[in-house]
């Protein structure tokens, strides 16, 4: 069965003074390069998503040859990167995550993909219940067309075209955490703050 995975990248890092997150740099590598690397293992395609034409040509140097998707809406948030994943997947079902998420574990993004199988979606749900949409995987048949409605109605959270889907398995944390006991899959990084804490610089 065909793979794929998609890491959302065309956000404008407000909180970081517009800074690209992708390209930060984590361990000498940018965190979009660290992310392609540990996806590339495990699907058979990674498609990187850009808000525009701009930024497209600003990652070709970090993005591995991988296929990159523009957005066809603009400012409308990470939705629009999504739509435009799943309309350019090869795989039946596709893994979506965040550059700015650079620890994910390549053993949780196997584990989701094996959660998902015969299912319309895995998301994890976070302690409190609610669904982390930012490393679930999803089924792209029935996803596709809920995103374009989730879009044509205003709904542009992420989680909008997820609820509308019968079948989603939701992956308890702590089922995660027997193979991310730190559960450093979902550290992502937001503002300087964060930077800080996990010795992430900006590029150049
Ligand atoms: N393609 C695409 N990706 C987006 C867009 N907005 C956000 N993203 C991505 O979605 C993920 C989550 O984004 P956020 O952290 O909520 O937003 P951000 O733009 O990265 O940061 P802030 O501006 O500080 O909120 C990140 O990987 C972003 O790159 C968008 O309009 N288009």
């Amino acid at each position: 069965m065909t793979l794929s995975a998609l890491i959302l990248a065309g956000g404008r890092g407000r909180r970081l003074g517009n800074m690209e997150k992708a390209l930060m740099n984590c361990d000498g590598r940018s965190l979009l390069e660290r992310t392609i690397n540990i996806l590339d293992d495990i699907v058979d395609e990674v498609l990187v998503s850009v808000r525009d034409e701009e930024q497209e040509k600003e990652f070709e140097a970090y993005a591995c040859g991988k296929q990159m998707v523009r957005d066809s809406y603009s400012d409308i948030g990470p939705l629009a990167g999504i739509l435009e994943g799943f309309r350019a997947a090869k795989g039946k079902y596709i893994f979506v995550t965040a550059c700015d998420m650079p620890f994910i574990d390549p053993k949780v993004v196997e584990f989701m993909f094996r959660c998902a199988e015969d299912h319309d979606a895995a998301v994890p749900l976070r302690l409190d219940g609610s669904m982390e949409p930012l490393c679930g995987v999803y089924r792209v048949e029935p996803m596709l067309p809920l995103i374009e409605m989730s879009i044509a109605s205003g709904k542009r959270f992420i989680l909008a075209p997820v609820f509308e889907l019968d079948d989603v398995v939701g992956v308890e944390m702590e089922k995660i955490r027997e193979i991310d006991p730190e559960l450093k899959t979902f550290i992502n990084i937001n503002t300087f703050d964060d930077m800080d804490k996990l010795d992430i610089c900006q590029d150049g």
